[in-house]
This record gives C-alpha cells, structure tokens and sequence, in this order.
C-alpha cells in the first residue's frame, strides 16, 4: 500500500530517540544538516536518477557519469557550497567519477608534495577545474611495491627538461582512476635519474592531453584499461593506461616540497622522511575507514529493514508467520554488522583525529608519530574494508533470494565496493607493513623507550603476559577492562610469539617470509583491538540523548564479543580467555542481540539514507517491498513484449523440432 509506513510497529518499539542518535552517527549537529540537506537535494533532482544504469551500455554510463560530474560541479559553483557540502554531493550522488581522483588524489598530491609555488600554480587551476588531474602511480607490472616502478624520468641539463619514458610494457602505468578518456594532467610516479643515478621514486605533473582538443600529445599513449567487475557499478570509471615515448616537461613540474633538482642537475634530498612521497595514499585510506562504515550501513540498512518485513515459518492456525529478523541465527548474523558499522563510524572519528594531528607536527617537522600514523591508516584501512566487503555479501545471503535481484542494491553496493580490498594497498600487504611495526616497537621493549599511543599497552608487556581474565559470570563481559584486557593480551601474546619465532632466524627477513601468515593474523588482532578500545572510549565519554547511550553499549559489547567469538582460536591459544568465560560470553551476546532486537529498524533509521541513496527496493524506508519488487520487474527490458525477441527464431523451432538438419 502507497503511503503506508509498513514498518511503523518497528519503529514504535524503539527504546531511544532516533534523532539524537542521528547526530551522533553524523558527528555533529552541523554534518547532520549537512548530509541530510544534501542527501535529499540529490534523491529529488532527476539529473541524479540512477536506477536505470545496470542497463546502459559501458559508453552510456561513462557520458552519463561526465553528465552527473559536470552537472555536480556547475552546483558546486553557482550554490557557492562548501568544501564539506560538495564533498556530500559526490557521495550521494553515488557514482565513481573522476571528480573522485581530482579531488581526492591529484589536489591533494600537489598540496602535499608541490612547493608554494607550484601550488600557486597548479592549484589555482586544479580548482577552477581549468586543469582535470588524476594519481598515476600503478604500473601493469607493479603495485604494491612502489619502489620497484618502472617509469624513467630522466633530467637532460641541455634543455632544463625531464625526459619520462616507460621503457617495458610492465612499465605501462595501469589503473589510475580518471586517466583513460579524461584527465589533461596526471601526477606520475616516476624513478627521477639524474647525471645517471636513480634517486628512486618521485611525483611529476605531467600534462596528458591538448586542452584544445583532448588529443593525447605526441609521445603519450593512453587508454581505458576495459570492463570491470559488475554491471554498471565501477564502470563509470575509466580507469586508464599510459606509455611515455620519450616525452618531454619542464623541470619545474618535478614536486620539489621534499627534495629538489637544481638547474645544473644536482639532486638535493631534504632531511625529511622519504616517505612523505606516500603522503597522499595515508591521507586517502585515512578517508577509506569512515566510508567503509558508510557502505556497510548501507548493506545493514537494506536487511534490517528487509529482515523486518519478511516472514517465514512459525505460523499458528493460519495466522502470521514470524519475521525472519527475530530468528536467532538472523540476529547472530545481522547484529554484530550492524554494530561493526558503528564501530567503523567511530573508529574512522578518531583516526582524522589522529591524522590532523600528524600533518601538523609534520608540518611543524616533528615526525616521531609519522610510523604510528602509517600503521594505523594501513592497518584499519585493511581490516575495514575487509569486514565491510564480507558484511556486504553476507547482507546480501541476509536477504534470501531477493537479495541476489538487482534492485536490491546489494549486488551493485558489493561491485563498487570489493575493490577497496585492493586499492590505496592491496589489504594483505598493508596488514604487513602494520606487523613490521609491531615487530619494531617489541623489538624496543624493555630499552626504557615507552611505546605510545596504540601501542601504549605493550608497555604493560609484564602484566598481560602473565594475567588471567576475571570474568566469572557473563554481565562481567559488559566491563570495558575486562573486555579491553582480553582483547590487549590477545594482541600482546600473538605479536611476542610471532617475535620470538623470528628470532630463531638468523635472517630476519627471511624469517619474516617464512612468518608472513601468523604476521598477518598478530597485525589483525592489534587493528581488532584499536577498533574495540575506541569504541569503549566514545560510550565512555559524554552523549546525549534518550536511551541514545544505552543502545551504543549495548552495539559496543556486541561488537567486541562477535569479534571474540569469530578469533576463539586466537583467545584460547593465547589462554587470554578460558573455554567457560568463552561460553559466557557466548550467553552474554545472545542476551544483547535481545536487547538491540526492538531498536534495530530505529538503529538504521538513524542513518538517515533516502531511498534514492539506498536504492534497494528491499531497503525501502516505508518497508512496501512486495508491490515495489513487481513494479521493478515489469520495468525489464525482457518484458517490453510478452512473447520475446527470438520466439521465431529459436524457441519455436525447438518446440516443432523443425530446424535444418546438422551437419558434421
Ligand atoms: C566535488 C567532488 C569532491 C570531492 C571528492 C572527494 C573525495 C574523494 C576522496 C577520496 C577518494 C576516496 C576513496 C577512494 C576511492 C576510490 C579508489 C580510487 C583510487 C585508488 C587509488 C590507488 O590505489 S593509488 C595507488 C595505491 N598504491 C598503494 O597503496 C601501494 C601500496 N604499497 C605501498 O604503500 C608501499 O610500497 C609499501 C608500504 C607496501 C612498502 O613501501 P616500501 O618503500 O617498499 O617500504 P618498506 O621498505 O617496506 O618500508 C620502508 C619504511 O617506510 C615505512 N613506510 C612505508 N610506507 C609508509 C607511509 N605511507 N608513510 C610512512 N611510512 C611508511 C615502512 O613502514 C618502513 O618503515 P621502517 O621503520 O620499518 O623502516
Ligand atoms: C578499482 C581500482 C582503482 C584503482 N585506482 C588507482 C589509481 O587511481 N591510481 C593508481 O595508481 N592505482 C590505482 N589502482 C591500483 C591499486 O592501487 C593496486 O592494484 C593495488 O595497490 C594492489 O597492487 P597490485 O595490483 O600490484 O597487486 P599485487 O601486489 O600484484 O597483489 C597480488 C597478490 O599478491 C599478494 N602480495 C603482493 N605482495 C606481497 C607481499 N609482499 N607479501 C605477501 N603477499 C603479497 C597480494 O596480497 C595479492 O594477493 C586501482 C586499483 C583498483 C582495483
């Protein structure tokens, strides 16, 4: 029924009120006007229409997505909207751009890395969208391992130029957003030999295409790398190749900010860390943790509601079946995404703390929490998105058949989103570079230098090695130290026992080879334990709202206990827990997920998405599924005509077993 509010007994049981928990989720006051006021501009304006895309041709959704972008840009400027305004609209306008490279990678690669002047420069043009950038780092023969790019940029002191080459085929730069039909101008990644010396990897700009007419200029080869997984989903996006033949640019378009070449070609390293060449890709999985909250409570959104609505078995002389979310297995598979999503939201809060405040002590050439911020970003980039594509899919399974439909929402939100596995670091070379870290900070354990910030509990190396857990009945799990003590002597044990083995290698490298997977696992469990501390951290401090508290508690336990009953393994061989205090636990949740059970239409009612955002017929606000899934049905282009294109040709034969002989 039109109009009705299908869901409204849901969300009369709500035990909180849901537009204080909407702050809450937004951040603010301000961000909640923000998004909400954005949100609906673009779910009313029809240039921002996207259900009919799973149906375009590749060449449809690229002029379409340049439609959309350009459209987004011209109200960017005439509302004169801010930068976290603008921001919004991308998102909402949801769908992969090269607006996403320019803004997100290009800009912030020359401010980064440019020199005043260069910025001056270069920006004044990149944000007047004079100049259209994208990030060219990754080559067809490497990703991963930055340093072993391929790209020459080679300095010829006779004409003041640099000479960009890409001397294989694996040299080919091969993925970047944006690069393969629109960008002019590309900040390339390039080994900078000098007077025949490679100084490693540096950033160049380089200019790709004639600002007249969009040709590729002599000596640049450029392209779209082709179809990528999904229908519509990532294809909006060209995500393109490029060879250099020898082609020439300024020396001026080297970004000098951290180190320089001079006239005379002599090449001037600062004393700043040479990391900081990989600034742009902390600052963008940074960004990465909170939109992974976003996507898998999009995912989350869609089957509460939907788990909501349905109903399967439990009925009683013909009456009304039970609703698939109050099955138990339901809730032990829905709860605790939901309440990842949430931790995700809070976690993501603190880690643009923690980076505001690395750029400014690098800023002020204080470096000392420069490897904390990489092991961070990494890290929880990695086993964010790492949950969140799981999440997806298991939403998707959350939803039965219906779930596996187009509309849904599901199918499309997993194929733009699986890739964040791999891009900005492929998740399992990141959980690496987190290990490696740790390993360090162990490694100085006891040198009287006091490990801090996340791995502050290291220092209390002496107690979690020898500490036993105190819970004795399951409410003692709903104590964030006995929950954050579990789960720190989890991580300590895991990490000194990887430690130890290593140092039975004489190599360490060789030893850390042979380790990688137990690495991998002790990485994941410090990240768990981050994640799980924050969010302790944000129920601990001041919030507002009816029941909004109560509600985030009990998503908090959810999630540490979900996390501890997936890594029992992990708990039992560090006898961080017990099999009984594990089987409490256990009981402790089952009571939580009854507790979350009335509010949890409300939960996801408070992040505020419009049905054009979600665009899931399962995931509908009003909960009208069952007319709407029809209604979608009929719009196939399959049932245009009810006898099909074809019927003549194939079907009918068939049926008369009248088509030519075959002939071998
Ligand atoms: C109007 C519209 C408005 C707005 C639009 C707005 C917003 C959009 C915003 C953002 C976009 C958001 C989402 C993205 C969406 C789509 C995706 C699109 C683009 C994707 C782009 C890319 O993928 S770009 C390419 C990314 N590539 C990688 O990530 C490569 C991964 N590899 C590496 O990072 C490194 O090579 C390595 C870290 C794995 C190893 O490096 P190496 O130099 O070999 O290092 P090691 O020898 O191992 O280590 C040396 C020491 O250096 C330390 N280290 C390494 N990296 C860093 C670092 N980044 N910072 C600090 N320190 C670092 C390392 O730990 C070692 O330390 P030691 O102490 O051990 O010596
Ligand atoms: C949708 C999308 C958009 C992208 N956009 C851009 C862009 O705009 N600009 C850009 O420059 N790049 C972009 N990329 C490229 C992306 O950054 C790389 O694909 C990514 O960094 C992974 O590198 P790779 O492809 O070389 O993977 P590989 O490193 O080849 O990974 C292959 C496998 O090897 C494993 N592996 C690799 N090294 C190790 C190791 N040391 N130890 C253990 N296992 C290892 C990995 O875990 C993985 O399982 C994009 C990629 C995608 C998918």
């Amino acid at each position: 029924m039109e109009g009705v509010d299908h869901l409204a007994d849901e969300r009369n049981k709500a035990e909180f009120n849901v537009d204080d928990m909407k702050i809450i989720w937004a951040g603010s006051r301000h961000a909640f006007d923000v998004s909400n006021r954005i949100s609906r501009f673009v779910a009313t304006d029809p240039v921002f229409e996207k259900s009919n895309r799973a149906l375009m041709t590749r060449k449809e959704l690229f002029k379409n997505t340049l439609k959309k972008s350009v459209y987004a840009w011209k109200i960017i400027k005439e509302l004169r909207l801010s930068d976290e305004e603008g921001i919004k609209l991308r998102i909402f306008m949801d769908q992969p751009g090269f607006l996403d490279l320019h803004w997100g990678m290009f800009v912030p690669a020359i401010k980064g890395q440019g020199t005043e002047e260069q910025q001056q420069k270069w920006l004044s043009l990149a944000n007047k969208m004079q100049i259209i950038g994208c990030y060219a780092q990754t080559e067809l023969g490497h990703g991963s391992n930055v340093q072993g790019l391929e790209t020459t940029a080679t300095f010829d002191p006779k004409t003041d130029q640099f000479i960009m080459h890409s001397p294989t085929q694996t040299s080919s730069k091969w993925w970047p957003g944006g690069l393969g039909k629109v960008s002019t101008h590309a900040v390339v990644y390039a080994r900078l030999i000098t007077n025949g010396k490679d100084h490693g990897v540096h950033g160049f700009i380089v200019q790709l295409r004639s600002l007249d007419d969009h040709s590729p200029l002599p000596g640049i080869t450029i392209g779209d790398i082709g179809m990528k997984f999904g229908n519509g989903a990532y294809n909006s996006m060209d995500n393109g190749f490029l060879m250099f033949n020898q082609f020439r640019i300024p020396r001026d378009q080297m970004l000098m900010r951290l180190s320089k070449v001079t006239r005379e070609g002599k090449y001037i390293a600062s004393d700043v860390p040479r990391q900081l060449v990989y600034g742009t890709m902390v600052s963008v999985r940074q960004t990465i943790v909170s939109k992974a909250s976003d996507a898998l409570a999009r995912a989350v959104c869609i089957a509460t509601r939907y788990s909501a609505v349905r109903r399967q078995f439990g009925s009683e002389n013909g009456g009304i079946e039970t609703q698939v979310i109050d099955y138990k297995t339901q809730q032990n598979r829905l709860f605790p995404l939901l309440a990842s999503a949430y931790a995700f939201r809070f976690v993501g809060e603190w880690l643009k703390w923690l980076y505001t405040d690395v750029t400014q002590r690098l800023e002020a050439s204080d470096f000392v929490t420069l490897p904390e911020a990489h092991a961070c970003t990494a890290g929880l980039k990695s086993m964010t998105t790492s949950a969140t594509s799981d999440g997806i899919e298991e939403c998707r399974k959350l939803c039965g058949g219906h779930g596996y439909l187009w509309c849904s929402g599901l199918p499309e939100l997993f194929a733009v989103y699986v890739p964040a596995c791999t891009y900005e670091g492929d998740n399992v070379v990141l959980q690496l570079q987190v290990a490696r870290f740790l390993m360090k900070t162990v490694s100085q354990l006891g040198s009287g230098k006091a490990p801090a910030g996340t791995t502050a509990y290291m220092g209390r190396a002496q107690h979690l090695l020898q500490c036993r857990s105190g819970v004795q009945k399951a409410e003692d799990w709903l104590n964030p130290s006995m929950v954050l003590e579990a789960f720190e002597s989890r991580a300590l044990r895991m990490a000194i026992t990887c430690a130890k083995n290593l140092s039975k290698f004489e190599n360490q490298e060789q030893g850390f080879s042979e380790l990688l997977a137990d690495l991998v696992e002790a990485a994941i469990a410090h990240c768990q334990l981050i994640v799980v501390s924050k969010f302790i951290a944000k129920i601990e401090g001041e919030i507002e709202g009816k029941g909004v508290k109560k509600q985030l508690k009990n998503l908090c336990y959810i999630y540490a206990l979900h996390l501890l009953h997936k890594h029992l393994g992990d708990f039992l061989s560090t006898n961080s827990v017990t099999p009984e205090q594990a089987s409490l636990a256990s009981h402790q949740l089952r009571s939580l997920y009854s507790q979350v059970r009335p509010n949890a239409v409300a939960l996801v009612d408070a992040f505020d998405y419009t049905d054009h955002y979600l665009g899931s017929v399962l995931g509908r606000y009003d909960g009208n599924v069952y007319p709407k899934l029809f209604e979608e049905a009929l719009k196939d282009p399959l049932n245009d005509s009810v006898v099909p294109d074809g019927y003549h040709e194939y079907i009918r034969p068939l049926i008369k077993q009248n088509f030519p002989s075959a002939k071998l």
